[in-house]
């Protein structure tokens, strides 16, 4: 754990975040559950301390900055709870939200959040149900990272977020995705607003910022099958 806890503080400090204990603490916390659930169900295969500390915690708060205050934030493919649970663990004023398919990471990010004491909703859903159903178009920005490329990730994420809100894709190298992702950023009122670096030498991490400039067509999106088969 000292190894953990002293990876994280020197990363979030060179980059002018001072982690408060609070913080500290319940980040320390879910990454001690997660280390002891993994034994049994495999969650990740990132676990080792430092790896741990960049690959889920400091890169999950790249965008931190561009989280409205107060937003509905919704994380599609959480997983084991990344990037959303720090995420929340650093901005206390968003309302969470982890979709995620998986039965046993859904029950793993209610253990470890009841355990560190974070407050996120957990839904056991596919992302493109959920949006067809009373959630659609409910939150003000929609993340998601390591789930799928470009431009299906775009199809299962843009009908979520409302009419101005945001769509922010973990990516590591993306030109070629974003290239050909370009028909289905059209179609879904995507509109490429900034792209972030992480400020990690040698860890060519980015978060691809959209906007969505207007309400998208209902017959997106499509059922998973055809997302697959045909992306946009
Ligand atoms: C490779 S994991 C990434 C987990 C996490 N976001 C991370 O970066 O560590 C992808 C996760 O997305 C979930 N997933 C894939 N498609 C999904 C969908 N359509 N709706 C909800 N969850 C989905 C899978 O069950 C899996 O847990």
């Amino acid at each position: 754990m000292p190894e953990f806890t002293q990876e994280l503080k020197s990363l979030f400090e060179q980059n002018g975040l001072a982690l408060t204990q609070r913080q500290l603490a319940e980040m320390e916390t879910y990454y001690r559950e997660l280390v002891e659930v993994n034994k049994i169900h495999n969650l990740t295969a990132v676990t080792e301390p430092k790896d741990a500390a960049l690959r889920h915690f400091f890169d999950s708060a790249a965008p931190l900055g561009r989280i409205p205050e107060g937003a509905a934030v919704a994380d599609i493919g959480s997983g084991a709870g990344f990037p959303i649970v720090p995420l929340k663990i650093m901005r206390e004023d968003i309302r969470a939200t982890a979709v995620e398919s998986a039965g046993k990471k859904c029950a793993f990010i209610e253990r470890g959040s009841k355990a560190a004491g974070i407050g996120i909703e957990v839904l056991c859903a596919r992302a493109e149900e959920l949006a067809r159903g009373q959630r659609r178009e409910s939150f003000d920005v929609c993340v998601s990272r390591a789930v799928a490329q470009l431009r299906v990730l775009a199809e299962l994420c843009a009908p979520l977020v409302r009419q101005g809100g945001l769509f922010l894709a973990y990516k590591g190298e993306y030109g070629q995705e974003l290239a050909e992702a370009e028909n289905a950023l059209g179609a879904l009122n995507l509109e490429l607003d900034e792209v972030l670096k992480l400020p990690c030498e040698g860890y060519a991490h980015h978060v691809l910022v959209f906007r969505k400039t207007a309400r998208v067509s209902p017959k997106y999106p499509r059922r998973y099958a055809q997302i697959a088969k045909a992306p946009l």
